[in-house]
């Protein structure tokens, strides 16, 4: 209809991009204590280009039919799940009888990491099936949470509070105090924010995941050629160093790993990187996103930066490299998802990186994500012995961690029983048992993002530069 496209419709237009940018900060926010959040951050900020990109070419018809904002920012993420290559498939088995938010909230759940599905099962009663889910839920996800928060919260504050009050438990002994229904209405607050944060993740990975493509989808003669069956043995079957499931590839040409490093240079001058990290895990490290997933990306980096561009498509060929030689030589790999999208990071002098896994999201909710494999690519040609900045891959050890996580007292006040992986750790690193690898131009690492314990070592040199690829779990 003409009428709806008219001026007036600009305000909920920028609403709903208004509405993406929020989920982006509150994710980016809201992470505390957590040692890899850069993956959600990616996918807050591609759902917040995206939804801005996408309002504006479709809202005016999402605006005529969903008048209020929350529903706007559903309608584009309707048309999200209908990009090309998308589930389009699945949406004609649809049974007509669901509505349309309670589809997308299918959807939605279908895409998320399943920590997240699950806890929000656990919260709900019910078992994690993606439909069952969405029609407890129906139609106003957030009122359903907010009074299951509500709920428990009034259901501590009049029965047992010690299992929330008291030292080492969510509130300080100082609420011991407080009347029923202030503690009722703290808890209920803390509750409701926790899972409106687990349904924003779900919400946004519906954006990732569609983003993304099969990873036999990607090919490239470069990688085809460099990867061979020992690369494939040390990363999936843990023959090589410390048994851990990591290996190595120096086969990026120096000429094409110094354009890179010049374009990452000239990106930096021109204020291109994020700010100082105030992170405890990497103190003082920056970094910048380069995406290539649609064809406008690819046209703007190709501008920008070609050097990186090149090394991006070279580098996404290398996990269906993996897959095929994985094939022919009978060993299993996981079924994996590419998000073409690069992260350039950078660490000074004195900067670091403590051991991690690559499986932690950001968010104070702490749960997983879905990364699978990750591809560091480093790009220093003068690094010398003495200059720090070694990617240091540590031993395994099999105890649980007994460090609990942040966040990790509201699951279990909602009895959640999901993979809170903070709190729930099944390995911790051996400290004194690992290999440091220089990162030397053009030289390639590749590990199992769930099980490699790795840190950066502190750098001494000017600037340690590395772009990284993170690989996504598919369905087999
Ligand atoms: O740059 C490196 O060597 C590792 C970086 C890293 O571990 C990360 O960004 O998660
Ligand atoms: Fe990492």
């Amino acid at each position: 209809m003409a009428a709806q496209r008219t001026a007036p419709q600009l305000v909920p237009l920028l609403s709903v991009a208004v509405a993406g940018r929020q989920a982006a900060t509150h994710l980016l926010t809201r992470r505390r204590g957590s040692c890899n959040g850069s993956g959600w951050h990616a996918v807050a900020t591609a759902f917040a280009g995206t939804s801005l990109r996408l309002a504006w070419r479709y809202g005016t018809t999402a605006m005529g039919k969903h008048p209020s904002v929350r529903r706007a920012g559903t309608a584009v993420e309707r048309h999200l799940t209908r990009l090309p290559g998308t589930r389009q498939a699945e949406d004609l088995r649809m049974p007509p009888s669901l509505s349309q938010p309670v589809l997308e909230l299918r959807q939605s759940f279908r895409c998320a990491p399943p920590g997240l599905v699950q806890a929000l099962a656990d919260v709900l009663g019910l078992p994690r099936q993606a439909e069952l889910l969405a029609l407890a839920l129906g139609e106003d996800a957030e009122k359903v949470l907010t009074s299951m928060a509500k709920q428990r919260a009034e259901a501590i504050a009049s029965g047992d509070r010690s299992i929330a009050v008291g030292p080492d438990r969510l509130l300080d002994a100082t609420w011991a105090l407080a009347g029923e229904a202030e503690l009722a209405e703290k808890l209920s607050e803390i509750f409701s924010a926790y899972l409106m944060e687990i349904l924003q993740i779900a919400r946004v990975s519906v954006a990732f995941q569609e983003m993304s493509v099969p990873v036999a989808d990607w090919r490239h003669a470069w990688a085809d050629a460099v990867v061979t069956k020992k690369h494939v043995a040390e990363l999936w079957a843990g023959s090589g160093q410390l048994g851990v499931g990591f290996t190595t590839l120096d086969a990026v040409s120096p000429e094409l790993a110094m354009r890179a490093r010049a374009e990452l240079e000239t990106m930096a001058a021109q204020g291109a990187l994020s700010d100082f990290s105030q992170s405890t895990c990497n103190p003082g490290s920056q970094h910048l996103w380069l995406r290539f997933a649609s064809p406008e990306e690819r046209q703007d980096l190709q501008r920008r930066a070609p050097a990186l561009l090149e090394l991006g498509e070279a580098l996404s060929g290398l996990p269906g490299a993996l897959q095929r030689v994985a094939q022919a030589a009978g060993i299993h790999a996981p079924a994996m998802r590419l998000f073409p999208s690069l992260m350039a990071a950078t660490y000074g002098p004195g900067s670091h990186y403590v051991p991690h896994q690559d499986k932690y999201s950001g968010g104070s909710a702490g749960f997983e994500n879905t990364r699978m494999l990750t591809i560091l690519c480093y790009l220093n040609p003068d690094w010398q012995p003495g200059d720090g900045g070694e990617l240091r891959v540590l031993a395994t050890r099999k105890e649980p961690s007994d460090q609990p996580g942040p966040g990790s007292r509201v699951p279990e006040l909602l009895r959640i029983s999901a993979d809170h992986s903070e709190s729930t750790a099944s390995t911790a690193c051996d400290s004194e048992t690992f290999v440091d690898i220089p990162p030397l131009l053009g030289r390639i690492v590749m590990f199992q993002s769930r099980e490699v314990w790795h840190g950066i070592q502190a750098s001494k040199a000017a600037r340690r530069w590395a772009v990284t690829l993170w690989l996504l779990a598919g369905s087999d």
